[in-house]
């Protein structure tokens, strides 16, 4: 038996820490090992203190202050600068034993998943090598993305284009479910978890859009149409139907304050790591259901 991982990514807020901290809890309550990896140089609050923290090798603070980067540009320093000092983790990391799961809180900026490849060689060094773990990537995003139809579907292509880079088991979830309870039936809920195209389609107002489709740019409101005319959604369909034909983006439900629904992602979690250890044909599971009214 190998060492085994999750790496929990998603954009700025999803959630990532709460979720860390929720299945820290759950393992615990359940009397399994962890240890704890902060990955982000600018986190502060913890409800556990991490086992393994980079901020004790790199802090994004001084990064900004020394080198005069802002924020982003401090945050790829601080991951190539990670790189260049692998020891910080390949140390710790070999001292771990089989028994843990090895929880990897990763910062939120979406450049770092999506534009750069340093995350790719991050991953690679846990994953070979002398470590040799068996990871898995939880990629979280906001569930009330859901009433704002492109911008979950551009968080929907963000988790593509992270699954896509990593190329390791990749669980999608749903978080902050209980912000939208009650807001959205359980119908309307699942063309969201298996992200349905037509969910971009909103008929009539759309074509009455696509007859202001002409956009001129010396028109003040020219950016308000591109973003309301025909082109839009144009776009929206074609991106709509690039997420259909890769047919891989499907997500999990969270609601950190119920038990169940972290156990249940968290099973999902081991079996995603069990069957790509094992190299077996992976059987789809059923949705990890939590209660939404409606
Ligand atoms: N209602 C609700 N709020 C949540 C939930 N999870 C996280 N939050 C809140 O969302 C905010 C961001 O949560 P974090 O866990 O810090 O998110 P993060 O993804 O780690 O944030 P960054 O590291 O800054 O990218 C905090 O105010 C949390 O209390 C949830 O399941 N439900």
């Amino acid at each position: 038996m190998s060492k085994f991982g999750v790496v929990v990514m998603g954009p700025a807020g999803a959630g990532k820490t709460t979720f860390c901290t929720a299945l820290i809890e759950h393992l615990r309550a359940n009397r399994r090992s962890c240890f704890y990896v902060n990955l982000d140089p600018a986190a502060s609050e913890f409800t556990f203190e991490p086992d393994l923290d980079i901020k004790e090798l790199i802090s994004l603070d001084d990064v900004m202050e020394e080198m005069s980067l802002g924020p982003n540009g401090g945050l790829i320093y601080c991951f190539e600068f990670l790189l260049e000092n692998l020891d910080f983790l390949t140390i710790p990391l070999e001292q771990v034993t089989e028994e843990y799961l090895i929880i990897i809180d990763m910062p939120g900026q979406i450049e770092l998943y999506t534009h750069v490849p340093v995350l790719p060689s991050l991953v690679k060094h846990l994953m070979r090598g002398s470590l040799n773990i068996n990871m898995c990537a939880a990629y979280l995003l906001e569930s009330t993305f859901v009433v704002d139809k492109p911008k979950f579907f551009s968080g929907t292509l963000s988790a593509m284009s992270a699954m896509l880079m990593l190329e390791m088991p990749h669980v999608n979830i749903l978080s902050k479910m209980d912000l939208i309870k009650g807001t959205i039936k359980r119908k309307d809920l699942k063309r969201f978890l298996a992200p349905d195209v037509n969910l971009l389609d909103d008929g009539e107002a759309a074509k009455k859009r696509s007859k202001a489709s002409e956009v001129s740019f010396d028109d003040p409101a020219a950016t308000t149409n591109i973003m309301t005319g025909a082109s839009f959604d144009r776009l929206n369909r074609a991106v709509a139907q690039l997420i259909d034909d890769f047919s891989m983006v499907s997500f999990l439900q969270l609601n950190v304050q119920d038990e169940d629904s972290v156990g249940a992602i968290l099973s999902y979690i081991d079996d995603s790591i069990q069957y790509h250890e094992a190299q077996e044909p992976r059987e789809p599971k059923e949705d990890v259901e939590v209660e939404v009214e409606g």
